[in-house]
């Protein structure tokens, strides 16, 4: 049995533009997703993944010819839950050059679903590291995150980055730029977390962005003008102190980008109004910035505070239905020794 567990993200700057070849700079953050991989002796993946729904469900399917299980909901349910750890146990079985190996699959985690903390790529990441070890044939970071962005571009039909996956393999801050990815030195950084209880379509969001980028000119612009302002909060990165605690003038400046970068996102249609709520309450409550984190539509927002103010309005906002800090992850992916 092996057990994996990857971090989850937010973006300080630059998700949606970074699709389009603008870099973007995720932070991993401690919250994590546990998944374990028992090989089994036939060619079935059986999948327990209690997060997926209220109640949870198990589903036990074949490998590799197209079989799908058969279980008492609605197929395409099933398969947009499954789709990742589905394309995660693909690649671990591709990587391992064992198409019929079978897994038994659990997979636990803190990370909230599709509410832009990257979910997605940290069930991805875990998998395919636990399903590749437990076959005896571990994968070195680099190519883990190659397979793991392989597997999202292919759930999300293309619409996907190699940022959330790179982020959750490797851990810390990492920039992303097309197919270049690399991990950034950044101080420790006071990230809040705003959820309003919900959640986007991340394959929706992204071809609403990519519609209105053909559609409009300034629209491709603002795209471009995101991938200004990640090159500038880059610039103030580079210049601060590695993993020692930010200037409050550093917090500042990047909060403002922050901000500026939340408003680019809302004039590309990817905010919501209890992102933009949560958003003003942390300003209000004295954050040095705050922006939507990931896809958008619903789900989470992220705020600069080393004060627990941010936090304690959160809690009070209407809309806002869990605040909390979300620590930086400096270790990306890692076995769980049992
Ligand atoms: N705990 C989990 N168990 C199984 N699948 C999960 C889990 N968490 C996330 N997923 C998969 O990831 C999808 C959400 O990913 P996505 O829409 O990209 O949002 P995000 O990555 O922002 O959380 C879920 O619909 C599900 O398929
Ligand atoms: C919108 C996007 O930039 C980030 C999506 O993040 P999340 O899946 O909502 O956590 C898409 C991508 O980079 O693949
Ligand atoms: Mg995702």
């Amino acid at each position: 049995m092996t057990v994996c567990e990857a971090p989850g993200k937010v973006y300080l700057f630059g998700e949606h533009a970074v699709v389009y070849g603008e870099p973007a700079v995720p932070a991993a953050i401690e919250r994590r997703a546990t998944v374990t991989a028992e090989p089994r002796s036939d060619d079935h993946v059986r999948v327990e993944a209690e997060d997926l729904s209220l109640d949870g469900f198990t589903v036990e399917y074949s490998g590799g010819n197209g079989d799908r299980p058969d279980v008492d909901v609605p197929t395409p349910l099933v398969e947009a839950a499954m789709g990742y750890v589905d394309a995660a146990v693909e690649q671990a079985r591709d990587a391992a050059d064992a198409p019929d190996a079978g897994f038994d699959i659990t997979v636990e985690s803190d990370i909230p679903l599709g509410a832009g903390l990257g979910s997605s790529a940290a069930v991805v990441v875990a998998g395919i590291d636990a399903a590749t070890r437990a076959l005896g044939e571990p994968l070195d970071r680099r190519e883990l995150a190659d397979r793991a962005y392989r597997a999202e571009y292919e759930v999300q039909e293309g619409q996907a980055s190699r940022a959330d996956t790179f982020c959750s393999t490797m851990g810390g801050a990492v920039r992303v730029e097309g197919d270049d990815c690399e991990p950034i030195e950044a101080p420790n950084l006071p990230f809040v977390v705003g959820f309003d209880g919900g959640a986007g379509d991340t394959g929706e969001l992204v071809a609403g962005v990519g519609a209105l980028r053909d559609e409009y000119r300034f629209a491709a612009d603002t795209v471009e003008s995101i991938g200004d302002l990640v090159r500038t909060g880059e610039e103030l990165l580079a210049d601060a102190v590695s993993g020692g605690d930010p200037s409050l003038e550093l917090l500042a400046e990047l909060g403002e980008l922050m901000d500026f970068n939340h408003g680019l996102l809302a004039a590309l249609g990817v905010s919501a109004r209890s992102l933009d709520a949560m958003v003003w309450a942390a300003r209000d409550a004295g954050a040095h910035g705050a922006k939507l984190t990931g896809a958008g539509g619903g789900g989470c927002i992220v705020a600069l505070d080393p004060s627990d103010a941010t936090e304690t309005a959160l809690s009070f906002t209407q809309g806002c239905e869990e605040a909390f800090r979300a620590e930086l992850a400096p270790e990306g992916v890692r076995v769980v020794e049992p």
